[in-house]
């Protein structure tokens, strides 16, 4: 018997970079994603099928078992702390870098300091790790408004051009980490289905190196 795959994919912008790469190893979607409200999608590989969700929510999925294999950005599972999950390949996609930032020109206080973001078990871990006392205050989005309203001090947010910093009258202070988008395993898939999932994973590596040329 073969066995069936699924595969969790985050919408939005990783969504559009992973297509490719997943057609390489000869996964594609059959109905166009940006025209349906599926969230399960058949491939032209009758055996795997793709889930198509929040990035935030690929680990969960994986975690748990109701996808073998996922894709989602680093931020995402340094936030979820990649419990039960193998992270076997760095996709080189959805490149930006996970930072700390304030406002411009400004020191942040030397004391306890606040801190605005939605990486909030990261940050937790990032500041005890500085030996920096910090009140993490949880956000869902536009981080960058937290301290320009006071409600912070420095945010903990992702950045690429640097752009909406700007935009906001905040500049990049440390760099946390960089971060690119990761192919995930659950580990007991990883056991049980390792002769399905080995060559979609050295598919997907050859597809990563052949963009790197
Ligand atoms: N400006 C950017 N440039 C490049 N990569 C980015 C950028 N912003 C985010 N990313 C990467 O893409 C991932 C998904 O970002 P996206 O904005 O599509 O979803 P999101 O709104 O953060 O997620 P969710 O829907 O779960 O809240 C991030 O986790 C990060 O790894
Ligand atoms: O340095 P930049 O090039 O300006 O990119 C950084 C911005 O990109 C992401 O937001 P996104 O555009 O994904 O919007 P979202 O926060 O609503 O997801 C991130 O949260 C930053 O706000």
């Amino acid at each position: 018997m073969t066995d069936s795959i699924t595969i969790a994919l985050s919408k939005g912008r990783i969504l559009e970079e992973t297509l490719p790469l997943l057609a390489d190893a000869g996964i594609e979607l059959i109905d166009d994603v940006k025209k349906s409200r599926k969230l399960v999608f058949p491939t032209t590989d009758p055996n795997v099928r793709v889930l198509i969700i929040r990035a935030t929510d690929v680990p969960t999925y994986v975690q748990y078992g109701g996808a073998d294999l996922g894709v989602t950005g680093k931020d995402v599972l340094m936030e979820h702390g990649g419990e039960g999950l193998y992270e076997p390949l760095d996709l080189n996609i959805s490149r930006c870098r996970l930072m700390t930032a304030g406002p411009k020109d400004q020191t942040p206080p030397a004391g306890r300091i606040k801190v605005a973001t939605k990486f909030v078990n990261l940050a937790r871990r990032y500041y005890s790790a500085q030996g920096r006392q910090a009140d993490i205050i949880k956000l869902y989005g536009a981080m960058e408004l937290a301290p320009i309203l006071g409600l912070a001090d420095e945010i903990v947010d992702i950045v690429d051009t640097g752009n909406t910093l700007k935009a906001n009258g905040l500049e990049a202070r440390e760099l946390i980490e960089h971060i690119s988008s990761r192919l995930v395993v659950n580990r007991a898939s990883m056991k049980m289905k390792h002769e399905r999932i080995n060559p979609i994973i050295e598919k997907m590596s050859e597809a990563v190196e052949k963009r790197r040329l």
